[in-house]
C-alpha cells in the first residue's frame, strides 16, 4: 500500500532533523527557565524539554544542548532551578531563548533563592530547586536528572505553553477574575482555557 501522508513517510529510522522538528512543533509543552549559579557562574536558558521522572525521590529531567551558551555553567554547577513560567512571563522566555548576553537575560526578571542558591524567578507559576544527581549525554544534549530539594510558593495564575512555534496562555485566571464562576452565574460561555498570547 502506498502511504500519501508525508508525516507518515518521515516516521522511519533515519529521518532528517528537520522532519523531526516539524513533528515536534505539534506537541504542546510548558515553558520553563532553567537557571543555575555556582563555581561555573550564573546562567539560564528557556527550556521545554523538562519532565517529571519520579516522586520518590522527587526527580525531574532537563535536556540541555551542549552548544548552548548556558552549558558550561550547567556542566560545572551541581544545582539548578526549573522556573515554570506564567502566561505574563512570555517576555522573559524570549530573553532567555538565545542570543542574549546572560546579564541582559537576568535583568528581565527579579530573583531570589531557595536551598541551593540557583536563581528563583519571582512570579513563576512554580519553581523547583534541584540538585543535579545524574548526567547522561544523548545526541546533541545532556539529560540531567535533578532531585527537587525545595519548592517556591505557587502563583495562582495562567501558565505559558509553547506549541506550533507560538506561546499560548493556559489554565485558570487568578481567583479575583473568576471567569468560569462569572460565566456560570451569567449563563454566558466561559472563555477558552487555551488562547494565543
Ligand atoms: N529541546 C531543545 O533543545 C529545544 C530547542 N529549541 C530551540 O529554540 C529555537 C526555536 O525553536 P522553534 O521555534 O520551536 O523551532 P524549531 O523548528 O527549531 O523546533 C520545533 C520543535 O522541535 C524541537 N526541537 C527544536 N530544536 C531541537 C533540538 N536542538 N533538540 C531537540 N529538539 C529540538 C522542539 O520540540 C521544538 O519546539 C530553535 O533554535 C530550537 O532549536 C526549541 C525547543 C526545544
Ligand atoms: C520555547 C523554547 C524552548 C526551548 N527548550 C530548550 C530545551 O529544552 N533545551 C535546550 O537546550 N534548549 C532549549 N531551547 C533553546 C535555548 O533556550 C537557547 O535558545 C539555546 O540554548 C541557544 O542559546 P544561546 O544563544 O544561549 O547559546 C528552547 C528555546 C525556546 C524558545
Amino acid at each position: 500500500m502506498t502511504d500519501t501522508n508525508p508525516m507518515a513517510q518521515d516516521a522511519r529510522p533515519g529521518i532528517a532533523a528537520g522532519a523531526y522538528r516539524e513533528a515536534m512543533a505539534r506537541l504542546a509543552s510548558a515553558v520553563h527557565l532553567v537557571t543555575t549559579d555556582g563555581p561555573g557562574g550564573r546562567a539560564g536558558f528557556t527550556a521545554s524539554a523538562v519532565c517529571s521522572v519520579s516522586d520518590a525521590p522527587p526527580t525531574l529531567l532537563v535536556c540541555v544542548n551542549r552548544a548552548s551558551s548556558a552549558y558550561p555553567a550547567v556542566a560545572r554547577n551541581d544545582a539548578l532551578c526549573v522556573n515554570t513560567l506564567a502566561a505574563e512571563q512570555q517576555g522573559v522566555a524570549g530573553a532567555f531563548g538565545g542570543r542574549t548576553p546572560m546579564d541582559e537575560r537576568f535583568a528581565a526578571g527579579r530573583w531570589s533563592a531557595l536551598a541551593t542558591g540557583a536563581p528563583v524567578l519571582e512570579g513563576a507559576l512554580i519553581a523547583f530547586d534541584c540538585r543535579i544527581v545524574k548526567r547522561e549525554p544523548v545526541g546533541t544534549h545532556d539529560v540531567l536528572f535533578c532531585e527537587v530539594v525545595a519548592l517556591s510558593e505557587p502563583t495562582e495564575t495562567e501558565g505559558l505553553v509553547y506549541a506550533h512555534r507560538r506561546y499560548h496562555a493556559v489554565g485558570p485566571k487568578p481567583a479575583s477574575e473568576a471567569p468560569a464562576a462569572e460565566a456560570r452565574e451569567s449563563g454566558r460561555p466561559a472563555r477558552p482555557a487555551l488562547r494565543l498570547v
